[in-house]
């Protein structure tokens, strides 16, 4: 805001006399003021106040551009001044002086008026410049309110718009309102007819057929109003969701226009600041500033003439609010009344979906079931000649029944019966090959044997002997051997196991079969009876056997046979029997001594004991249930390992201890009830272990008189047992013991022979086969062969 002295107009000159006088006077009063003021600080004092009661001027001598304090009285006083003639007729140096005196004053005063003007004219210019500035401020308020009233009327036209615009949507919102009542009015009129029409329709369509299709058409026309009904209803709701719109933009509208009412009032109150502020300039400047107070008056008048269309603005507004509102309350009645309709539009279109779903649908069910009706009247039909014709087929159906029920127990009978026959026809075969069977079997050359290429053995070609016979060649001297069968070193284990394959089958039929293997180390005994179970091809006997057992008993499971089978393996070195599936390593070996195979005093661990029915028990001895071919891999790979870790224990020598693995097989049938018990015996006997190989130049005869010695022993114990003989050898042996039963009793006993083509060994060679031949031969004295003079046929249908 402008200070009061910026803001005051400079004194005009152009005023009246009297004022100009007192303006005059004023300005000399403050002049002479300003004057003494500065004047006092140097002591000096106003010519007029020295001279002011003798109407003189005193002039400082020397000082001309002194100014000097005049009045008007005292000017004029001045002027009317004149020399004393009477007192200076004569004397004309007073009257000189005198003269130049006044002269002086007049100077003096005429400096004061000259200075007096010279203040006059920097005031009035002073005053010009101020008025042009408060004329300029003036003109730019006046551009200002021009400016906002401008804008004003702006946004009283905008509003004005705004307003026919709305006025225009609510008359078009009418008619359309009125439209969307007729065409409800309609559309109800048109469903009611509809209905009506349905209800004709459905009776009608009851009666004749030809007047459903008509019915059919016209709700199909009925479906196309409802439609149509349903895309208006859709147009509705969109018009009163743009209809909201509107409103939500009027509002912001509104509330823009309240925020500009609110900046035009602050403007206001800034112009009534100012227009305050011109009041109290104008006020101080009444008498000069005439057009100033006319153009402040036409502002006010403009500013009221603003404030009425302020007001008048504001009543627009508030109509307009008002209108708006009363057009929302409108609005929302619409909204409501139409939500209203649109719902007892949807009551009533799912109603008639409803009655024409549920219509139709009764429309197919009686379809449906007059159809049913008519397929069952019908199936009744067949179903009454089938029955018939069902009775007797019946009747033949049981029939077939009853004879096919007696043939398989017929047949039933007739499996067990051959059954039977078959496990004797099995027996009897076994026992015409002989209870006691030797097999002999030739391993082939290995890179380890001795030198030498001669041929030591050979192989008779004759009709008798073709795969029976053997030939030994020693010392020129040709050794002839019979045998039940005779395999070359080319034989593989499959071609082995083929041949006592039968045997093992007689274990399941519940016979006692021992399968052993005897002869000097080396000659491939381990290899034939364990052979290498981890290569498929090379599998011996064992587990193959193992393998075929547990083939069978599963397929006979068909035939309601159940097998349990147990496993033990033991070992026999220099009398000391092993439990080689013992967990108790330390505890498997028993160096306790035994006669007859029972202990002596107390209860000794491993003591071997015949049962009445000819089964071998051995005391403390690990027995392992055991229900498929790999559980008995794994406790073959489990002996074998007990086998080597005791060998290492005792230092023992590998050819020295005897290897017996049983399988005890207990079998019963659901069907039959028949039960069986058999025992699988699998004997790996020690050879005879050779002296010294490297030392066998210089003692040979010694050693192998050793080796044949043991043979021997061992030959004559299966000998006098296979023979039956009263006096055995080596009877407190516990091999003798254990082999009593297996080759003594019922059992079916097969021993290999195996033999060494190394033509270093011919001697031990020719021992083993001496030996095998005797228990070959041994068989001469059982029951078996005093009846085999029988023909076979007869023998077989003795069966
Ligand atoms: N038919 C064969 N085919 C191939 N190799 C064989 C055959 N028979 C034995 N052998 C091999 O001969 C060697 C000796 O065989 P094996 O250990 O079975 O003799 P053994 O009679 O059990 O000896 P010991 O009485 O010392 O235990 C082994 O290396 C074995 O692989």
């Amino acid at each position: 805001m402008a200070s009061r002295t910026e803001n005051r107009p400079p004194r005009s000159l152009s005023n009246k006399k009297g004022g100009a006088e007192e303006a005059f006077s004023d300005k000399r009063r403050r002049t002479g003021t300003e004057r003494t003021e500065r004047q006092g600080g140097r002591g000096r004092a106003p010519l007029g106040a020295l001279k002011a009661d003798a109407n003189e001027v005193a002039i400082v001598e020397g000082s001309e551009c002194s100014v000097v304090e005049f009045t008007k009285e005292k000017v004029e006083a001045l002027l009317n001044e004149k020399t004393n003639t009477k007192e200076n007729r004569y004397d004309n140096k007073r009257k000189t002086e005198q003269m130049g005196d006044l002269i002086k004053r007049l100077k003096l005063c005429v400096r004061w008026c000259m200075k007096v003007e010279e203040g006059h004219v920097q005031e009035k210019e002073k005053l010009q410049t101020d008025l042009e500035s408060a004329e300029k401020k003036l003109l730019d308020t006046e551009n200002k309110m021009e400016i906002k009233i401008a804008e004003l009327d702006e946004t009283i036209s905008n509003l004005k718009a705004i307003i026919s615009s709305l006025e225009e949507r609510i008359v078009r919102e009418e008619s359309d309102k009125m439209e969307a009542i007729a065409s409800y009015k309609k559309e109800q009129e048109a469903r009611s007819a509809a209905e009506q029409m349905q209800a004709s329709v459905s009776t009608e369509l009851e009666k004749v057929r030809e007047e459903k299709s008509a019915a059919e058409r016209k709700v199909i026309s009925n479906e196309d109003l409802l439609k149509r009904a349903q895309e208006y209803n859709m147009s509705l709701q969109q018009f009163n969701t743009r209809l909201q719109s509107d409103v939500e933009t009027s509002n912001e509208a509104i509330k823009r226009v309240e925020m500009e009412k609110a900046t035009i009032v602050e403007t206001l109150s800034n112009v009534r600041g100012h227009n305050k502020a011109l009041q109290d300039q104008l006020a101080s400047f009444r008498v000069s500033l005439d057009e100033v107070t006319k153009q402040k008056e036409m502002l006010v008048n403009e500013l009221k003439c603003v404030r009425e269309e302020l007001k008048q603005t504001r009543d627009d507004r508030d109509r307009l609010q008002l209108q708006v509102q009363t057009l929302a309350a409108k609005v929302e009645k619409y909204g409501e009344s139409t939500a209203k309709s649109c719902a007892q539009l949807d009551t009533l279109t799912i109603k008639t979906n409803a009655l024409e779903e549920t219509c139709s649908s009764q429309r197919d069910q009686i379809y449906m079931l007059q159809q049913q009706l008519i397929a069952e009247k019908e199936k009744l039909k067949m179903a009454d000649l089938s029955a018939s014709e069902t009775r007797t087929v019946f009747e033949d159906q049981r029939r077939i029944v009853g004879e096919l029920q007696e043939r398989l127990a017929e047949k039933e009978f007739q499996v067990i019966e051959g059954e039977k026959l078959r496990k004797k026809l099995h027996n009897t075969i076994l026992e015409l090959k002989g209870n006691i069977r030797v097999f002999c079997r030739v391993r082939p050359l290995l890179p380890d044997d001795g030198p030498g290429t001669d041929m030591v053995l050979s192989y008779p070609m004759s009709t008798e002997a073709l795969g029976r016979g053997i030939e030994l060649v020693q010392s020129g001297q040709k050794y002839p051997f019979t045998f039940d069968k005779v395999f070359n070193h080319e034989a593989s284990q499959q071609d082995v196991f083929v041949e006592i394959s039968q045997l093992v089958q007689s274990a399941l039929d519940g016979y006692k079969v021992c399968i052993f293997a005897y002869g000097q180390t080396g000659s491939g005994k381990t290899y034939t009876m364990m052979g290498r179970p981890d290569a498929p091809d090379l599998k011996g006997l064992i587990p193959r056997s193992l393998e075929q057992i547990f083939q069978i008993s599963q397929s006979l499971r068909d035939q309601g046979w159940n097998y349990k089978m147990q496993v033990s393996v033991l070992e026999i070195y220099n009398e000391t029997i092993r439990d080689l599936l013992s967990s108790n390593r330390s505890s498997g070996f028993d160096s306790t001594r035994t006669e007859n195979g029972v202990s002596v005093s107390g209860k000794q661990p491993y003591t071997i004991k015949h049962d009445v029915n000819g089964n071998t028990h051995v005391s403390d001895l690990t027995i392992v249930d055991v229900c498929s071919a790999n559980e008995i891999s794994s406790l073959l790979q489990q002996a074998a390992q007990s086998r080597s870790v005791g060998r290492t224990h005792m230092n023992e020598q590998s050819s020295r201890s005897h290897f017996v693995f049983t399988l005890r097989i207990c079998g019963f049938n659901e069907n039959t009830e028949q039960q069986v018990q058999g025992v699988l015996n699998l004997i790996d006997l020690a050879g005879s272990e050779r002296l010294s190989r490297s030392g066998a130049t210089g003692d040979r005869l010694k050693e192998t008189q050793a080796i044949n010695k043991s043979l021997s022993s061992l030959s004559d114990v299966i000998f006098a047992l296979a023979k039956k003989e009263e006096h055995v050898p080596f009877r407190n042996s516990k091999l003798t013991y254990l082999l009593q039963p297996c080759l003594g009793g019922d059992s079916k006993t097969l021993m290999f022979v195996n033999i060494s083509p190394d033509p270093s060994s011919t001697g031990e060679s020719l021992c083993s086969l001496r030996f095998a031949a005797r228990v070959n031969a041994c068989e001469i004295g059982i029951p078996r062969r005093q009846t085999s003079a029988r023909p076979l046929d007869s023998r077989l249908s003795s069966c």
